[in-house]
Parts: C-alpha cells; sequence; structure tokens
C-alpha cells in the first residue's frame, strides 16, 4: 500500500511520518520510506533551486516542475516493487504536492502522468499563521500568503480526490491518533 502525508510547509509531515512507521513497523508489518524532493542528484538540484530569489517566478516555477516530476519518477519502481511484495510505503509528499504548489493543472498532470497515485493521501491542514511560526522561513515558499493559497489548493484537492483531512493544528500526539485512526482499518490493525 503506498500511503503519502501531503501539507503545506510546516504541517508536521515529517514529524507524523516517522511516528507513522514506528507504530505500523511495531505492529510487525516493514515500512518503506520515502521523500519528495528525494535525496538523488535531482531532489539535491531542487533543495538549491528552492533558496533562489527567483524561486517564485513563472518560468523557474515551469523548471521546478519539470524537476520534481523528474525526481518522483525516479521513485516509481521503487514504489511499485515494494507495494508488489506487501509492503508499506510511506511517502512525505506525492505528485499532489505539485499541483497544489505549482501552476497549470493540466501540464501537471500532464507531466506527471507516470507518476503512481497513493492509496490512501492524509492531508495534514494546519493555519497558515501556524505554519510560518514554525518554519524559520528558509525558503521563498513560507510567507503567508503564498503558503494560504497553496493550503486552499490543498482543501480543493483534498474533495475532489479523496484524501483524508487531519486537523494538524493539534499536539502531535492527538495529531498522531487521528491519523493512525484513519491508518488501521486500511491496514487490517487494531489501534
Ligand atoms: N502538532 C505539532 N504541534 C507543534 N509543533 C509541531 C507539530 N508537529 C510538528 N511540529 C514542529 O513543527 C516543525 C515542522 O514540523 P515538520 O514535521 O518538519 O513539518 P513538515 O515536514 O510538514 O515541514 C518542527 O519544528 C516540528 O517539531
Ligand atoms: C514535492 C514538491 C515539493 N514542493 C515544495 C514544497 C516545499 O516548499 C519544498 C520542499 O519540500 P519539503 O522539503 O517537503 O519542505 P517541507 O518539509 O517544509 O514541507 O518544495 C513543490 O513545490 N512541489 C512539489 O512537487
Amino acid at each position: 500500500m503506498y500511503i503519502c502525508l501531503e501539507g503545506i510547509d510546516g504541517a508536521g509531515k515529517s514529524t507524523q511520518m516517522e511516528r507513522l512507521a514506528q507504530w505500523i513497523e511495531n505492529c510487525g508489518l516493514t515500512v518503506t520510506r520515502i521523500r519528495e524532493p528525494t535525496d538523488s542528484p535531482v531532489g539535491l538540484l531542487i533543495r538549491e533551486m528552492l533558496q533562489s530569489p527567483q524561486a517564485q517566478d513563472e518560468g523557474f516555477q515551469r523548471t521546478l516542475a519539470l524537476l520534481f516530476a523528474a525526481d518522483r519518477t525516479l521513485l516509481m519502481d521503487t514504489i511499485s516493487n515494494e507495494k508488489e511484495t506487501g509492503r508499506i510505503v510511506l511517502s512525505d509528499r506525492s505528485f499532489y504536492s505539485s499541483l497544489a504548489y505549482q501552476n497549470g493543472e493540466e501540464w501537471i498532470a500532464q507531466i506527471n502522468q507516470y507518476a503512481l497515485e497513493p492509496d490512501l493521501v492524509i492531508l495534514l491542514d494546519l493555519e497558515t499563521e501556524k505554519a510560518i511560526a514554525r518554519c524559520e522561513g528558509t525558503d521563498k515558499f513560507e510567507e503567508a500568503t503564498f503558503l494560504e493559497t497553496i493550503r486552499q489548493r490543498y482543501l480543493k484537492l483534498a474533495q475532489e480526490h479523496g484524501f483524508m483531512v487531519v486537523n494538524a493544528n493539534n499536539g502531535v500526539n492527538k495529531v498522531h491518533e487521528d491519523i493512525k485512526r484513519i491508518v488501521a482499518p486500511k491496514l487490517g490493525m487494531c489501534i
């Protein structure tokens, strides 16, 4: 099963990924953790480019969208193989991040046509002000108005694609419990 956590910068994806992975492993299942952008040369290039002052320029954004699509294409064989062997793939982000952060829905869908759809997407919905407070504003993507736009796009995607939405404004343990309640029945596990 391919499970993905989505949400704006600072929503708690990395924190919850680790807790969820440990809980699933403690229940005796094998988990493969992935994240986007990856640690591949493409992913490292993306992270470098995100620091650029031009990160939000339209042309730059098109290049980033292509790089994000290329970066995730490298993951697809791994995800397919892990699913075939019955392992759980837990991902921090997916191609839905490109639909939320980059512009041109049809084009984004086209360049991501080889991206696998997660079997379960959990959106960590966080108030933008809290996200800004949690992030050091390390890259251009962490500006309040920009993040609020992204947050609203995620909520629209959630409605269109059946994401499970978790209130990420709560404490870490409460968010973790809410995520477990969603994942447990999908994996035939008890909480
Ligand atoms: N539920 C929470 N309440 C308060 N702070 C949190 C919560 N979840 C995560 N954090 C903190 O917010 C920051 C961003 O969390 P992180 O998991 O890295 O988010 P993301 O991966 O979505 O950017 C970290 O400093 C983390 O310790
Ligand atoms: C995967 C992906 C990430 N991003 C953005 C979201 C983040 O601002 C940035 C780096 O992702 P990430 O390291 O996950 O940031 P964070 O942990 O703060 O959420 O890249 C896109 O714009 N498009 C994408 O397709």
